[in-house]
């Protein structure tokens, strides 16, 4: 078994505009190395079960790790399986909830052992449309629907206008400068914020010079961001963390939006690689609600996985894809939550996309929104200083197993195009709220 999912799936964006959708995108064939047998597998399926509509098998192929003979089983009667002709169809175009086909083995139905049971494999990519399946299985959540629809647009049809004028960051790789793929511009909430920003805050080793303050529109949105979030925050931790406590060094404080970047993918081409966002100005366990606007296109999560000093190098592919990969799909107005167990310890990217559904205002554009909480406590002022006299950057340890999910400050400058930067190196403290030793002086 190669591979078991399709990135087919029958076209059922929510159109939350009431503008007609183009019914003919004009997208290339995507050349996906799963189709075939995916395709084949419900083909057969659809034979066996004419009654039974592909949605449902695509999912119970998912859940069944691609087995067409488990589908089978399940389908035929067995127990442990809902009988699909029984479910709701779903209200929006997503795919119904995988949890409802999931064998559970000894673990409480829905507890967290039984949530948390891994469902990617090495090189495959799991593909999740609902919030159930989401939160189960990332450390995101997703509200559909965030905004009132008409709201939605009209933030859209303003950050489209302000998109032309956004730039590619420059970024240091090594030792070569790259561009990122997708234009991005910083927005925060004051005048005077702005111009602190720009003395003071380094981003890749440089100051940004086009800083924004935010839109009335984003402030509006940005307050309805903030509940939103501290309610997805609250609800993570009473069910999916041990004892339904926050994570160390997580913070105990509401969480008040006060930065965003915003970015804009232009088709299906522009992306962003696999990252974890700085956490130098956001503390540990940093927690991001992320706005989707325009086109749906994929946000790839994976999990890094750590490794032992001794252990012979592996290759940076075989690390990357032993647990597979998840993708979540995040159509417009969705708000993602990226909770605190994301940045330290899994990855995210947006994955190129060769088919894109036009959207009726976006055209081929997404915009996606960052809504961040910059804590006072690590304004650069206080954060420690190397040879080169810049403030340092906030890293964690994330695959070397001995020291995996310690904090440390480094130099910024090697990130800097054009220089090398020194060797300084400090461990981060910090308390169990996440606060730096200074914070209490
Ligand atoms: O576009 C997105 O949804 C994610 C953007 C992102 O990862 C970032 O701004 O750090
Ligand atoms: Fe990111």
């Amino acid at each position: 078994m190669e591979a078991f999912i399709s990135r087919k799936r029958p076209k059922t964006s929510p159109n939350t505009s009431g503008i007609q959708e183009n019914p003919s995108p004009q997208s290339k064939p995507l050349p996906n190395e799963d189709e075939g047998s995916t395709d084949l597998k419900l083909a057969t399926l659809s034979s066996l079960f004419p009654t039974v509509d592909q949605a449902t098998l695509l999912d119970l192929l998912v859940s069944a790790d691609g087995s067409v003979e488990a589908v089978f089983d399940s389908l035929s009667g067995k127990p442990e399986v809902g009988s699909p002709r029984k479910r709701p169809a779903a209200s929006v175009g997503y795919q119904t909830s995988l949890s409802a086909f999931r064998r559970v083995g000894n673990a409480e139905p829905g507890s967290p052992a039984a949530k948390r049971r891994v469902l990617t494999k090495k090189g495959q990519t799991l593909h999740l449309y609902t919030p159930e399946d989401i939160a189960a299985h990332t450390p995101c959540s997703i509200i559909h629907n965030f905004l009132p629809a008409q709201e939605a647009d009209n933030l859209l049809r303003e950050l489209l206008e302000e998109a032309p004028t956004f730039e590619r960051q420059t970024f240091k790789l090594f030792d070569n400068v790259v561009q990122s793929p997708h234009s991005a511009c910083f927005y925060v909430d004051s005048l005077e914020e702005r111009e602190r920003q720009k003395t003071e805050y380094l981003y890749n080793g440089s100051y940004l010079e086009d800083i924004r303050q935010i839109t009335p529109q984003m402030r509006t949105v940005s307050n309805k961001v903030q509940p939103a979030v501290n309610e997805e925050i609250t609800k993570r931790i009473r069910t999916n963390y041990p004892d339904g406590k926050k994570l160390k060094y997580q913070s105990p404080y509401e969480w008040v939006p006060n930065a965003a970047f915003v970015n804009c993918y232009q088709g299906g081409s522009e992306s962003v690689g696999y990252h974890c966002d700085q956490l130098t100005y956001l503390g540990p366990r940093a927690i991001i609600g992320s706005l989707s606007l325009g086109v749906a296109r994929e946000f790839r999560v994976r999990k890094i996985v750590a490794r032992d000093d001794e252990e012979p190098a592996a290759s940076k592919d075989q690390r990357a894809d032993a647990e597979g990969q998840i993708s979540i799909h995040l159509p417009h107005n969705s708000l993602l939550v990226m909770h605190a167990e994301m940045q330290e310890e899994w990855k995210h990217s947006i994955h190129p996309s060769s088919v894109i559904d036009p959207h009726p205002i976006a055209g081929n554009k997404r915009i996606n929104v960052t809504y961040r909480y910059y804590r006072e406590s690590f304004h650069p002022m206080y954060t420690p200083r190397c040879k080169c006299e810049v403030a340092t950057v906030l890293r964690c340890v994330q695959r070397k197993k001995e020291n995996k999910g310690r904090y440390m400050w480094m130099c910024h400058a090697g990130l800097t195009p054009g220089k090398d930067g020194c060797t300084f190196f400090q461990w981060a403290e910090f308390d169990d709220d996440g606060e730096p030793p200074w914070a209490k002086i």
